[in-house]
This record gives structure tokens, sequence and C-alpha cells, in this order.
């Protein structure tokens, strides 16, 4: 019995991402994989060499059982008109993207199912996280199957939650990526060559990365790195003077969210 398509519509940034996390972890067969971008991406291709199919006649979307939205918010309506009429009647709709609510999703395809998800970029590595949240179990039950492979995920039963979700996790990546950027500009005026303020900057992450995977609290493992009245204190101290750092954070997380829920509006 031939098993019914996943559809991945968008291989962007973040489309590229999870078709790499499936193809590395095998949690979705590429011979049940159909691919819609308007434009040549490596990932898809391959996807391609592996057995997806690319851009088929829409006829082929008559069999899909999801449908994953991996396009920007402004542009989803403008894809679904495309595709709507050749859709699965049971297809469940996947949306990745920020802000734009589930019922307004399922609004614009036909009154399907909808499970959202906010997935982080590490799926790519099959290290990621993703939130969840669907009105539909059935729906939600597909998300969980395409993410749990490549992502931790953490399911949520109000979905107004989404955008702090969004904001603390979807982004956070790019807000540890900028924390290192500073970082090794910090070692390079302190005179390390670029080269090595990078490399320190960027393996201090993923060192600090490694510490996180414990169950240890948070305080308890800056107490392991901040000996007491020692160097780490004095740079803890200078970070968040006033507060600077927590505040600098909350207004960062605080204007993700606002600008998600400019998206859902
Ligand atoms: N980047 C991230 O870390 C995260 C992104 N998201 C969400 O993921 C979604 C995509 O974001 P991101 O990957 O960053 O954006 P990108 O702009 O990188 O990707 C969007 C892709 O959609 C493609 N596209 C546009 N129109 C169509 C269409 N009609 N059919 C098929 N594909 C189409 C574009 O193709 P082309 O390149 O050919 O123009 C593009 O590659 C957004 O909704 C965003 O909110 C969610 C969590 C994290
Ligand atoms: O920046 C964005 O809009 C998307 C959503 C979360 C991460 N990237």
């Amino acid at each position: 019995m031939t098993r019914r398509p996943i559809v991945l519509q968008g291989v962007g940034r973040l489309g590229s991402a999870i078709l790499e996390g499936w193809l590395a972890t095998g949690a979705v067969d590429p011979a049940d994989l159909i691919i819609l971008t308007p434009s040549e991406k490596p990932a898809a291709e391959a996807a391609r060499a592996r057995g997806a199919r690319i851009n088929p006649p829409l006829e082929a979307l008559a069999e899909a059982r999801a449908f994953v939205i991996g396009v920007k918010p402004a542009k989803w309506l403008e894809a679904a008109q495309a595709v709507l009429p050749h859709l699965a009647p049971d297809a469940v709709i996947v949306s990745v993207m920020a802000g734009v609510r589930g019922e307004t999703i399922s609004q614009g395809y036909a009154g399907r199912p909808v499970v959202r998800v906010m997935p982080t970029t590490g799926v790519a590595q099959a290290r990621g996280v993703a939130t969840l949240w669907a009105a539909d179990a059935a729906a939600l039950a597909v998300g969980q199957e395409l993410f749990e492979p490549i992502a931790e995920t953490v399911l949520l039963d109000d979905e107004a939650l989404m955008h702090a979700a969004t904001a603390v996790s979807g982004c956070g990546p790019a807000y540890y990526f900028a924390f290192t950027r500073a970082l090794a500009q910090a070692g390079e005026a302190e005179g390390l060559s670029p080269e090595a303020a990078a490399r320190l900057a960027r393996a201090t992450l993923r060192s600090a990365a490694a510490g996180v995977e414990g169950t240890e609290g948070l305080d308890a493992l800056i107490d392991r790195v901040a000996s007491p009245g020692g160097v780490t204190q004095a740079g803890l101290v200078a970070l968040n003077e006033n507060g600077a750092l927590d505040r600098a954070v909350q207004d960062a997380v605080t204007a993700a969210v606002a600008k998600s829920t400019e998206l859902s509006a």
C-alpha cells in the first residue's frame, strides 16, 4: 500500500532546516515527500536525489495527508490559493509561521484542521526545540510525528502563548548568536586575534550548551563557574549592572511578542 505524502511548501531558512532534519533522521521517507518551491534549493535537491518529488503537477496533492506551510506570514494566503483546489480535503495543515492564528489558517484552507509549530533552526541537526499548539487532537498528533524526531517538543494548551514561545524559543538562537558575536568582539578589544576570539566565543557557546543538557538549575550552573570573589563574578556584576542584562533580554522578548501579535491581526 502506498503511503500518503507529506507536502512541504517553502524551502527557505526554516524549510531547509526541517528538510535537512527529516533527511538526516529518516523521520520522513523522501519518497513520501512532495516539495513546492519557486526556486531551486540545495536541501530540496538533496531530497530529490533520494526520491522526493519537487513541484509535481498539483494533482499530486490530492493524496497528501499533511501540508507544511514554510512560507512567510505575508505570503501564505496567496500561496494557499494556488494549492487549495488540489489539496486532499482531510489534509492536516502544519503551520510553522510566526503569529498567524490557527483559525485564520484553517479558514484559508477551507476548514482543514491546523497544528501550529514554532521550531528553531536546530531541527536541521535534529537538535531543535518546537512548541506545538492545536485545537484538534489528530492534527496535534501529526505535528508531533513530524517534529518529535528532530526537536524537543513543548505542547501548549493556550494558543495565545505561541507569541511568547516564538519570542523566547523561535527567535532565541539569534539572541545567543548575537551575544556570542558581542563576546568575540569584546575578546578582540582585549587583544585576541579575530580568529582566536571567534573560535573561543563559539566553542564556549557549545561548551555552555553542554552544561544545560542535564537537570542542574541555571543558578547552580552559574555558581559552578563563578568562584566567590573571582573573575567571573566581576564580569557578571558588570554584565547586569542595574539589571541591564535582564532588561535588555526582557525588551527583546517584549518587542518580539509585539511583532508576533501584529502578524496575528
Ligand atoms: N527562520 C527561522 O528561524 C524560523 C522561521 N519561522 C517561520 O518560518 C517561515 C519561513 O521563514 P524563513 O524560512 O525564515 O523565510 P525564508 O524567506 O527564508 O523562506 C520562505 C520561503 O518560501 C518560499 N516561497 C514563497 N512563496 C512560495 C510559494 N508560493 N510556494 C512555495 N514556496 C514559496 C520562498 O521561496 P524563494 O526562496 O524561491 O523565494 C522562500 O524560500 C515564516 O513563516 C517564519 O515565521 C518559524 C520559526 C523559526
Ligand atoms: O524572525 C522571524 O520572524 C521568524 C520567527 C521566529 C524566528 N524567525
